[in-house]
């Protein structure tokens, strides 16, 4: 699973390198084997136009009849030596070597399925994305018939019909403008098209691009015989809708589909999580004009010889930025020492109890113990130094990257049952610590949903929110996602701090510290005015 971590697909750059010199060796090889038989024949063809000028008079000069005994015993031993050569070479070439990474056929998958959730998020515009342009500006070169043919079969494999459909599409249209050789045909798109529109319940669009196939391969027998089938299924339809506009309802088409609530309160807090990603809200005016930047210079004596910056970025619940509390020379070395140790990122099953890997969190991440280097240390007294809180029960950092289009959905950071995962600590998270590794060039926003609050990461800053309201009891305002990364690479280190030894220095009361505001999803703002 490389694509779960962009610092895991920069090794595939050497594979890459491999393939292009095995191919360019290759090539060189054949060509040279190629030049020699195309001699040979250019000398076959040139003696037999001779010859046939005038046979008597050719074959009566002895030497052309000797060249021609030749040509037809010595010299063939030679070409068919020589197009041996050939094929035995095909026959130990390998493009498998030990020493370099592969990626697997989950990562094209991953990596399909990344696309379709930067689509859906950033409304990227699938001609547009196949053109190598990102929100207008070109990034890539554009891609091809056969990049979007693939795209479209990774995702149908996937049983996602909607996506993979519009990638054919695309697909079908550059393949008839590019005329290149592929190992698929206008049939082979034709065939996913037609049939991926009868899987999406569109059976007169299954059934007029069936027939677009049979005028290309008037042959093929699978689309021939679905075509009646089709039919039958379109005349059902027909019937079933005369109905219904007689009066005459069946029972079945009486029922009324409701979604279930909890279905969609998942779909609002979607909406809401992909808004805040794209950057399309502000906070509430009445928090906004009350926030403030100023010099953190208590918590510590050092403090006030070297105060940090701190933002305010919302308020109660207080969530705020520190400003450069990370060197660039600190987070490469975290970076560095997080890299061999990544592991897939795993999320808690709360039917299972077990920790699992989950498409809602795709990112690799490591953690890292105070006692193993200076500055895993130096952080932690940081940590402590700005938030004013005990690093007693505090887990270790967790250093992440993110993947290809990698994110994490709408969680708390806090266990919601006391019992569950948090067993081994003191306690449950109070607070988080969330420091940005890197900038981010598009996306990649940490987004608090029943705020809407967007905080788009700075490299060297860190965001600090407590989790948990006075009484120990989980704040549900802190609900929070990381969105995924559209364009770039995103670093970043938590350090969650827990209740254990913060008694002294933040009592527990009965005090909430803020009410959790639940705000109506807006409209988006319409494109003219920004
Ligand atoms: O990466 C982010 O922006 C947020 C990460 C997060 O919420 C988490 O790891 O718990
Ligand atoms: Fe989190």
């Amino acid at each position: 699973e490389l694509f779960t971590a962009i610092s895991e697909v920069e090794p595939l750059l050497v594979t890459h390198k491999r393939i292009i010199d095995d191919l360019d060796h290759y090539i060189q090889q054949e060509e040279k084997r190629l030049f020699t038989l195309k001699k040979q024949l250019s000398i076959y063809k040139r003696e037999h136009d001779k010859a046939m000028e005038d046979i008597p008079n050719y074959l009566g000069n002895p030497i052309n009849a000797f060249t021609l005994i030749k040509r037809l015993t010595a010299d063939l031993d030679y070409i068919e030596q020589t197009i041996k050569v050939g094929t035995e070479y095909i026959k130990n070439i390998t493009m498998n070597h030990d020493d370099v990474k592969y990626p697997a056929i989950e990562d094209l998958t991953g990596a399909a399925q990344a696309l379709t959730r930067l689509q859906e998020t950033y409304y990227l515009d699938v001609t547009e994305l196949a053109e190598g342009v990102l929100n207008g500006v070109t990034y890539s070169t554009p891609m091809t018939a056969g990049d979007c043919f693939e795209l479209g079969r990774a995702l149908y494999n996937e049983e996602d019909y909607k996506n993979g459909l519009a990638w054919m599409l695309v697909s079908l249209q550059k393949y008839k403008k590019e005329n290149e050789p592929y190992f698929f045909n206008e049939t082979t798109i034709l065939d996913y098209i037609s049939f991926s529109y009868y899987l999406l319940g569109d059976v007169t669009n299954a059934l007029e691009w069936t027939k677009k196939l049979l005028e290309v391969d008037p042959n093929h027998s699978r689309a021939r015989n679905n075509i009646p089938h089709y039919q039958k299924a379109i005349a059902e339809e027909e019937v079933k809708l005369a109905k219904k506009k007689r009066g005459d309802v069946g029972e079945e088409s009486q029922q009324v589909v409701t979604v279930p609530e909890e279905l969609s309160e998942f779909m609002k807090e979607k909406k809401m999580y992909e808004h805040l990603c794209r950057g399309e809200m502000d906070i509430p005016p009445e928090i906004a004009k009350k926030l403030y930047c100023r010099y953190l210079t208590e918590n510590h004596p050092f403090l006030k010889l070297a105060p940090i910056k701190m933002e305010y970025a919302y308020l109660k619940p207080d969530i705020v930025i520190f400003h450069d509390v990370m060197s660039d020379d600190e987070i490469k070395f975290i970076q560095e020492a997080a890299k061999p140790r990544f592991k897939r990122a795993v999320v808690h099953d709360a039917r299972t109890g077990k920790l699992v890997p989950a498409p809602y969190r795709i990112s690799k991440s490591a953690w890292l113990k105070d006692d193993e280097a200076d500055v895993i240390e130096r952080v932690s007294q940081r940590v402590a130094h700005m938030t004013g809180l005990s690093m007693y029960s505090a887990e270790e950092l967790q250093v992440v990257n993110y993947g290809i289009g990698g994110h994490y959905e709408p969680h708390y950071d806090f266990a919601r049952k006391a019992e569950s995962a948090f067993k081994k600590f003191h306690g449950n998270r109070i607070a988080t610590v969330l420091f940005y590794m890197s900038d981010v060039a598009q996306g990649g926003a940490t987004v608090f949903t029943k705020l809407g609050l967007s905080l788009f990461p700075i490299k060297g800053a860190a965001a600090f929110w407590l989790n948990l309201h006075p009484s120990g009891e989980g704040d549900l305002a802190t609900r929070h996602a990381a969105c995924p990364v559209l364009r770039g690479s995103k670093w970043v280190s938590n350090k969650w701090l827990h209740q254990g030894g913060q008694e002294l220095l933040k009592p527990c009361n009965l005090e909430y510290q803020g009410e959790a505001i639940i705000r109506p999803i807006p409209k988006p703002i319409p494109k003219t005015s920004r």
